[in-house]
Formats: C-alpha cells, structure tokens, sequence
C-alpha cells in the first residue's frame, strides 16, 4: 500500500524531529499530544530547526513553508484513525504506548500499518494487543531525527511482508538508511549504547573522574561527537532509565543494572536538557555540572 497520510502520537523531541523529516519528503503528518502548549512548542521547534536547514543551504527556503503547512496538529487520538501509517513516539512507558493503541483501535481503517518509535521495549507484545500484530512495527528514528542518518527497522513475531517492505520505502523516500534489528530488548543501538551512558554514570558514582573530565575523555579519547553524560542529558535520563530497565529485566543480566545515581537523578525529576537540568544545569548562559 502506498503511503501519504501519516500520523506521529507524542509531540516531544522525538515527534516533532519525526513530523518535520516526513513534512520535508512530502507527507501529509498530523502531529498529536495530550498536551496543547506541547503541540505549540513542537511547530516552533520544527519552523526553527526548519531555519537552521534554510541557512545553511539543505533545503529551499519555499520548502520551509511547504514542510510547515503539511503538518496539522490535534489532540484528539481518533483523528489519527484515518492515516495510512501511524508512528507512536509518546513517553518511553508500555502502559501509556498499549493504552494509545487499544484508544486508536476504533477509528482505525483496516489498512493501517502501525509503528512504534520505542527505544527497547518489545514489538511483539506491543503487536499482541493489537488486532492487526501483521501491520505492527518497530520503527526507530535516532534523536536529533532531522541529522542522524539511521532508522532501525524491527519486525515483531507476526509482522508481514507487505508492512516491512511499506516501512522500508518511507525510510527510503526520507533519504534515511535502515538497518534490520531483532526483537530482543533495546535492540541493537541502545543495546551497545545505553550500557556505555551506564557505565559512564558509575564512573561518576565511583568517583573516577568529575562530569566535565569523563565527558571530555570521551570527546577527546574517542572521538565521540558528545560526551556519554550530556548524550544522556540530550536523549532524556527517564528514557535513559527506561529502556536500562528492560535491558536489566528482560536480559536478566546483572551487567545491565541501572546505576543507582542515574536512578536518583530521574527522582529527583532532573531529566536532562528537556527540563533545563540533567548532569549539567543549562539554564544559565553555558550548560554547567549541576552537582
Ligand atoms: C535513545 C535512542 O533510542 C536512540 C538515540 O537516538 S541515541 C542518540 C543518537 N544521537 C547521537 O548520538 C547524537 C550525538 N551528537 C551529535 O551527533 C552532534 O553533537 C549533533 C549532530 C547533535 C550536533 O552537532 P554539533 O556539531 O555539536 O552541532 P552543529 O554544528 O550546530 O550541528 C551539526 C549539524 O546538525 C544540525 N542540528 C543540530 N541539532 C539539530 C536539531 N536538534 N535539529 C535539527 N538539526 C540539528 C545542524 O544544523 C548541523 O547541520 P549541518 O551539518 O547539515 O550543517
Ligand atoms: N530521546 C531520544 O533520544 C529518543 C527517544 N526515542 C523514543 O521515542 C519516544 C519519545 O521519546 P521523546 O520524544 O524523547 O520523549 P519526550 O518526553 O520528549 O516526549 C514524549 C511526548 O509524548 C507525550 N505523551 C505522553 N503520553 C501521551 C499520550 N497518551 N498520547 C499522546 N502523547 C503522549 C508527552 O506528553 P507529556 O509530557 O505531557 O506527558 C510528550 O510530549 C520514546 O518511546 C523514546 O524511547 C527513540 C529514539 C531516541
């Protein structure tokens, strides 16, 4: 089935990057969140990330305001039923996913493919609550969604032919590359990536080195772009601590245990730059150690 009408749930900074790559390749994207001023955020977010693109020559500056007026906003879940395509990007928590797809089962058509943009937890049960586990996906865009170049695609036990190939040409129509992960938790980047932000947090913890020195170990010793604590600030520490979480569960491994300052920071609802303090404290002029 050909894919034109797509609706993203979830207006955060995963929504709004994925409703502005779809905006620019030319779907028609209904943007939805449970929170209006979030869907308000969103569009000035995309209109500025849109500027940043226009400036440095990526897109034409008329592709900015045709990107804009391809992407509707609502709060309303059942406006969505209509799509061809459905990518969940809420808040990285199974109930609050599951509870999304059994409120958008009414007002489905039956040809809908629904995907999910979840960081670890499993595609098959996702899939399993649904009445159509054939048209159900992982569909997993990398944070900031307008730079990075990769979509991990996963199949759940029951997913069709048809819905993974669909999938595969909207990767392609967004100039992005797709790699096949397995269902197995975290899946394949967060597998690798998520225990490396972990472990840089016990370094912490243990008192190896300070915020800024591990960070910088990592920017100068190799080579990362960010370091491993404001990376963890930029994804988001409850997303952080989520997907630890079904690595630790669903591995059942000792290896994946979430390190215990990470736990107190999300307690401490200190999530990162998404809330203006994570590892480091960005409500001043220049980001600082909060601690
Ligand atoms: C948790 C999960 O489930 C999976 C994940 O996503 S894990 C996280 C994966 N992401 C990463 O690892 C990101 C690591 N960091 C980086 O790659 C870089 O720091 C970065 C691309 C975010 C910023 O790079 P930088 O050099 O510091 O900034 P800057 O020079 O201003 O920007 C570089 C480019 O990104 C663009 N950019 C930066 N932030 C952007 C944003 N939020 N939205 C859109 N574009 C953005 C800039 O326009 C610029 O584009 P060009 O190169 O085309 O001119
Ligand atoms: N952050 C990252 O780097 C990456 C995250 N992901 C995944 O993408 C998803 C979203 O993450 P991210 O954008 O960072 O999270 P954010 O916290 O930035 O955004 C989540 C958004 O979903 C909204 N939301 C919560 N419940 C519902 C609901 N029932 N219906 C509609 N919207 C809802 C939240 O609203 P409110 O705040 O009002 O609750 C919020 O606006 C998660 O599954 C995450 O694991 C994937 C790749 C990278």
């Amino acid at each position: 089935m050909a894919i034109e009408t797509i609706g993203v749930v979830g207006a955060g900074q995963m929504g709004n990057g994925i409703a502005h790559v779809l905006a620019v390749a030319g779907y028609d994207v209904t943007l939805m969140d449970v929170d209006a001023e979030r869907l308000e955020a969103a569009i000035a977010r995309i209109g500025a990330n849109l500027d940043r693109q226009v400036a440095r020559g990526k897109i034409e500056h008329e592709d900015r305001s045709l990107a804009l007026g391809r992407i509707r906003t609502t709060v309303s879940l059942p406006e969505l039923g209509a799509s061809d395509l459905i990518i969940e990007a809420a808040t990285e928590k199974e109930a609050v996913k599951q509870k999304i797809f059994d409120d958008l089962a009414p007002s489905l058509k039956p040809e809908t493919i629904l995907t999910t943009n979840t960081s670890s937890l499993s595609i098959t049960r996702l899939a399993g609550r649904t009445k159509r586990p054939e048209q159900f996906m992982g569909l997993h865009f990398m944070n900031p969604v307008p730079v990075m170049q990769l979509v991990e695609l996963i199949r759940g036990i029951a997913t069709s032919k048809e819905t993974f190939d669909a999938l595969q040409v909207v990767v392609q129509r967004l100039g992005k590359t797709a790699v096949v992960a397995e269902d197995f938790p975290a899946f394949i980047v967060n597998r690798i990536l998520m225990p490396m932000i972990n472990e840089a947090i016990y370094t912490l913890h243990e008192g190896v080195g300070s915020i800024v020195d591990i960070d910088q170990s990592m920017k100068l010793g190799a080579n990362h772009p960010m370091g491993p604590l404001e990376l963890a600030d930029f994804i988001g520490l409850d997303t952080c601590l989520a997907i630890m979480n079904v690595l630790h569960s669903g591995l059942a491994d000792t290896k994946y245990r979430p390190c215990p300052l990470l736990v107190k920071y999300v307690e401490a609802g200190w999530l990162g730059r998404k809330v203006g303090r994570g590892f480091y404290d960005y409500r001043g002029e220049m980001p600082v150690p909060s601690r």
